[in-house]
């Protein structure tokens, strides 16, 4: 079994406390690894290390160091790409073809992109004039904001994570990263690629461990952190909104969502059906960007319902590594029975399931993993909680719709704001609609496209900033102004 520690100023080392938590497969219930879980002492030893290093080797680097740094690591994740894809796996139990074309390529892009972007994007200069007539010449620059805590989620732990770590590094800063307590694997050995290409002693740290009362709150608490950046649900950015207020530490943060998905009668139906089937089902639904909601126009929608059906009636259940899978369990026992206490809702609140809706009959020892039907229902009112609240599961509710401006109230229609997906092949009703949902993130006849120079986040409770591209760099950085009289 594997012995997962902390990794810190550049050393992996077992929790002073000797405090261990299991973590268990979600594909059978076997225990995979021990886990040290670090105290305060751990993460008070993680933040000193983070500012530390700061003030050494890395912050003396110059840009062009730093980024050819940076290309290393994306590299060696390239060379180490299988152990990653393995690690990946192991933690959520996702298909093989899923981390191998998605999940962790992903990794190395976040490294490679954000170095890219930092020695490409140009600051702000202002000329102007004064009563002397000399004028004034302003410019502003960008310094790292210091030690950054990066907490995560369990759903693509490898690419959420990276993808604040990638921007954080880019911009000189130094990073305490607390990954999901399901899934520690790949932040430690993203620890042995740190070390392996020289990255300086402190400059990525990992303390695992649980939210409150442990890592996650003694990490936001921690007032040797500059700022917070964070993926998960809205609640616990609540609880860590609160923590960062205490010292004024700045936040991005990338919640849930309930999103919808919008299929117009003239799309090309085959995309269409498919684009919908990734969106809901992917990861085993386990995707923020996810529709739980789908919305399809009337003359189409028994046709699509059907088609949908056959799509999730196809999928292969099994280990990740096995030949053909395409369907994972959910990550935990825990999160299983909240996805099933939705089905149960469903039902209650009178949908008309389907397919799906239950425990699939799997044989021994898959049967003792976190797995669930992938789920479509139908018939439910518009203020039903499992419309209203995020499951976060493989299901979605498919509805009729008669026009657009319905469509658009619909869509709108919850707290949530991240993203959502149009089909359709009328070009200017796909930009009317896509400038009226309220959301961070629209895609038209895509889902889950993502250019990683592009704003990326949500609006209402699905999040607060955005991160990718130059919006990394402002949140990574702070900006000075120099104000020079001529
Ligand atoms: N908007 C996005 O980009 C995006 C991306 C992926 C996931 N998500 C959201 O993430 C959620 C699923 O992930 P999850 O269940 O791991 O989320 P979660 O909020 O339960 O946990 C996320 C992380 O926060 C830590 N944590 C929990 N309580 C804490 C506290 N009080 N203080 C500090 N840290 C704490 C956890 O240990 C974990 O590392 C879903 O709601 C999903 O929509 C959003
Ligand atoms: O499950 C959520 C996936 C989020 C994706 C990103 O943050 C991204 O693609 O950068």
């Amino acid at each position: 079994m594997r012995q997962i520690e902390n990794f810190i100023n550049g050393e992996f080392c077992a929790s002073i406390s000797g405090n261990r938590f299991e973590k268990r497969s979600p594909v059978d219930n076997t225990v995979i690894a021990s886990i040290a879980e670090a105290g305060e002492a751990e993460v008070d030893a993680a933040v000193k290390a983070a500012r530390s290093a700061l003030r050494g080797e890395w912050g003396r680097l110059t840009l062009e160091q730093r980024t050819q740094m940076l290309y290393e690591v994306a590299d060696q994740i390239t060379r180490r790409f299988d152990d990653f894809v393995e690690a990946e796996m192991a933690d959520t139990g996702q298909p093989h073809h899923v981390m191998t074309h998605a999940f962790i390529p992903r990794g190395a892009a976040n490294f490679k992109v954000f170095a890219d972007t930092v020695k490409n994007v140009a600051n702000e200069s202002f000329q102007m004039s004064t009563p002397d007539g000399r004028g004034a010449l302003n410019y502003s620059t960008r310094s790292p904001k210091g030690v950054i805590a990066v907490v995560c989620p369990w759903n693509a732990p490898f690419l959420l994570m990276t993808w604040k770590v990638g921007p954080a590094l880019a911009c000189g800063n130094t990073v305490v990263v607390k990954p999901s307590e399901e899934t520690p694997l790949t932040a430690a050995l993203l620890g042995e690629v740190m070390n392996s290409v020289g990255i300086p002693k402190g400059v990525y740290n990992v303390v695992q461990g649980f939210g409150p009362n442990s890592a996650g709150e003694f990490l936001t608490r921690h007032q040797g952190v500059n700022a917070i950046t964070f993926t998960g649900e809205t609640r616990t950015g609540t609880a860590i909104m609160k923590a960062a207020a205490e010292g004024m530490r700045d936040v991005s943060f990338e919640l849930g969502g309930k999103n919808a998905g919008i299929v117009f009668a003239d799309c090309d139906f085959d995309a269409a059906v498919d684009g919908i089937f990734r969106s809901s089902f992917l990861n085993s639904g386990q995707v923020c960007l996810g529709t739980e909601r789908v919305y399809v126009e009337r003359p189409m929608f028994d046709k699509f319902v059907q088609a949908l059906k056959a799509k999730v009636e196809a999928v292969k259940f099994g280990r990740p590594q096995d030949h053909g899978v395409t369907y994972g369990p959910l990550i935990s026992q825990e999160h299983r029975k909240k996805v099933l206490s939705y089905y149960q809702r469903a039902k209650d609140e009178g949908a008309t399931v389907v397919t799906g809706g239950g425990v699939p009959d799997l044989p021994a020892p898959l049967s003792e993993g976190a797995w669930v039907e992938p789920t479509i229902w139908t018939g439910l009112p518009d203020d039903a909680s499992v419309i209203k609240e995020e499951i976060f599961g493989p299901c979605c509710h498919v509805r009729p719709f008669d026009t657009e401006d319905e469509v658009v109230n619909l869509a709108n229609d919850t707290e949530y704001g991240l993203s959502t997906t149009i089909w359709t092949q009328d070009l200017a009703r796909a930009h009317r609609v896509a400038g009226r949902v309220e959301v961070g993130v629209a895609w038209v006849n895509s889902w889950f496209l993502r250019d990683l120079r592009t704003p990326f986040g949500g609006a209402g409770q699905s999040g607060i900033g955005r991160e990718g591209g130059v919006h990394s760099l402002e949140f990574y950085t702070e900006t000075r102004n120099v104000c020079v009289k001529l």
